[in-house]
């Protein structure tokens, strides 16, 4: 891969998706003003009256129950497409090689079998003690993707996202 197909990765994978994390995560802080106030009152406690700085980001732990609970609902990249490169059995289920697959992130996220009648409602207390936690150990959230092509932009995104959140509440 040239350096140029590279840069272009990373710009187009980079531009939209935190911007339109931040939009879902507006509209629910619009429809929740209980956890609108719970993350303000943490960026007051964080930062006071000052401006942000990098390592009050990693104290906005509501920030983060909230933007994982907005990732939850509204996966930005719904379909993850992936080809068997060799014959597998899952199950059930026989996988020949070269068939593609697509993985429904979107359809994962809101399984009611995994996730319980709830699955569907904005619930950021979910995931207070951490995605394993909330996940109770099994591959049922990845917003990110998963594996040796997971997202690298990942925590840079959260914290473009952190940024915005303390400068707008
Ligand atoms: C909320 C923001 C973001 C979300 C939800 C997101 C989500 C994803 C997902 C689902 C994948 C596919 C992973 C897979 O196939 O398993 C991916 C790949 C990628 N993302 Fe992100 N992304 C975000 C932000 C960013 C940012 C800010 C950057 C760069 C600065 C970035 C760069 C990339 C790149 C380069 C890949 C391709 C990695 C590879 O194929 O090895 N992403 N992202």
């Amino acid at each position: 891969m040239s350096l140029k197909s590279v840069s272009y990765s990373i710009y187009l994978a980079g531009q939209k998706t935190t911007s339109v994390l931040l939009v879902w995560t507006m509209a629910l802080l619009s429809e929740h003003p209980n956890w609108q106030a719970h993350a303000r009152e943490e960026v007051l406690q964080v930062f006071g009256n000052k401006k942000w700085e990098v390592d009050g980001l990693n104290h906005l732990k509501i920030a983060t129950m909230i933007f994982h609970k907005v990732l939850r609902l509204y996966p930005l990249v719904a379909m993850l497409p992936r080809v068997v490169y060799k014959d597998t059995q899952v199950g059930d289920m026989c996988f020949p090689a070269g068939v593609q697959v697509l993985l429904s992130t979107i359809l994962v996220h809101h399984d009611h079998e995994i996730l319980g009648d709830d699955a569907k409602e904005f619930n950021p207390e979910r995931f207070a003690e951490g995605v394993l936690k909330a996940t109770k150990n099994q591959v049922s959230f990845f917003p990110f993707g998963w594996g040796p092509r997971v997202c690298i932009g990942q925590n840079f995104a959260m914290m473009e996202a952190k940024i915005a959140l303390a400068m707008i509440l």
